[in-house]
């Protein structure tokens, strides 16, 4: 690779508590990735994602801008994103790509060692609310994917919390729909702030998977999506939730338990992922 490329890649997370409610948030890193390729040259920045070429490129565009401005001379970049997480998924793959272009930019910048990676995660969510993809910021998901392990933070303020290490067997399921979380009814996921004060005083105690559940139903009931999957699988889970604003649930717990949350989703149609959760965040590769 020449010095003017970089390459990178960040984790997708799943929901503790969605951040929609309180701007409180928290989240965790899972072991699917993102990653992305910059190329310095040029005046534009120009981005592509690989699998889905009519997706829309402002979010990772404005990232490598952001970064280019603070870091490198004001020269162009092209950006591509190759990902085996489904987008507008409730999974983070936004949060996911703006860490992984962060860093595959500054990577290509030779300036790795310039910024720390909570820093890095900030500038995605900076990138994240110029593009209009997000609520809060989501510096939960941000700092979730960029650290690895679980976050839980203040969204309103970008101030990271708490942030600690688990090691859980993980299933996710996508139904075959995209839900853009800009496109959420926040109005109605702030009439239940007393449930996601809950959530976060269950987090807080470090009671991550029955904090999950609780989030589940709650924001389940408030962006009026089934809570018949959490109610099916919670006698084999160890903690289950909608994740973000869906469509995706995420299930949580061992392995051989977890089997049985594979053979009920399985009969659903969409896509299951098993997975665990990831502690080593994201890295230039
Ligand atoms: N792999 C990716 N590469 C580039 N941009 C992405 C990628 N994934 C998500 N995005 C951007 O984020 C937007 C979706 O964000 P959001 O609704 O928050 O979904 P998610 O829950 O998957 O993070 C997309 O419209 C796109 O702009
Ligand atoms: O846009 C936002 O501010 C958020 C979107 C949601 O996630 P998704 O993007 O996964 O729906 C939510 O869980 C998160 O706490 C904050």
């Amino acid at each position: 690779m020449s010095t003017m490329d970089g390459r990178a890649e960040a984790p997708a997370a799943g929901t503790v508590l969605n951040a929609l409610a309180t701007g409180t948030g928290s989240a965790f890193a899972i072991d699917e990735y993102v990653r992305a390729s910059v190329s310095l040259g040029g005046t534009n920045v120009t981005g592509t994602v690989a699998e889905a070429p009519d997706a829309d490129t402002r979010l990772i565009e404005r990232v490598a801008e952001l970064i280019i401005a603070e870091y490198g001379d004001g020269q162009g970049a092209t950006v591509e994103t190759d990902s085996t997480v489904p987008m507008a998924a409730g999974l983070k793959s936004s949060s996911a790509a703006a860490n992984a272009v962060a860093l595959a930019t500054l990577d290509a910048l030779d300036a790795t060692e310039a910024v720390t990676r909570e820093r890095a995660a900030r500038i995605g969510v900076e990138a994240a609310r110029d593009a209009g993809v997000t609520v809060t910021g989501a510096f939960d998901d941000a700092s979730a994917s960029m650290l690895g392990g679980v976050t839980v933070t203040d969204n309103d303020e970008d101030a990271l919390l708490v942030r600690d290490e688990v090691d859980w067997d993980v299933v996710t399921w996508t139904p075959p729909e995209q839900a853009f979380s800009a496109d959420a009814d926040v109005d109605r996921c702030r009439k239940i702030a007393p449930m996601a004060d809950l959530v976060a005083e269950l987090a807080l105690a470090g009671r991550y998977r029955t904090a999950m559940t609780v989030n589940g139903f709650a924001f389940a009931a408030a962006l009026d999506r089934p809570a018949g999957p959490m109610v099916e699988v919670l006698p084999a889970a160890a903690g289950v939730s909608l994740s973000g604003t869906g469509p995706s649930y995420v299930a949580v717990g061992d392995r051989d338990a977890l089997e049985a949350v594979v053979d009920e989703w399985a009969d659903r149609p969409g896509t299951i992922m098993e997975t665990t959760t990831q502690t080593a965040g994201a890295r230039p590769i």
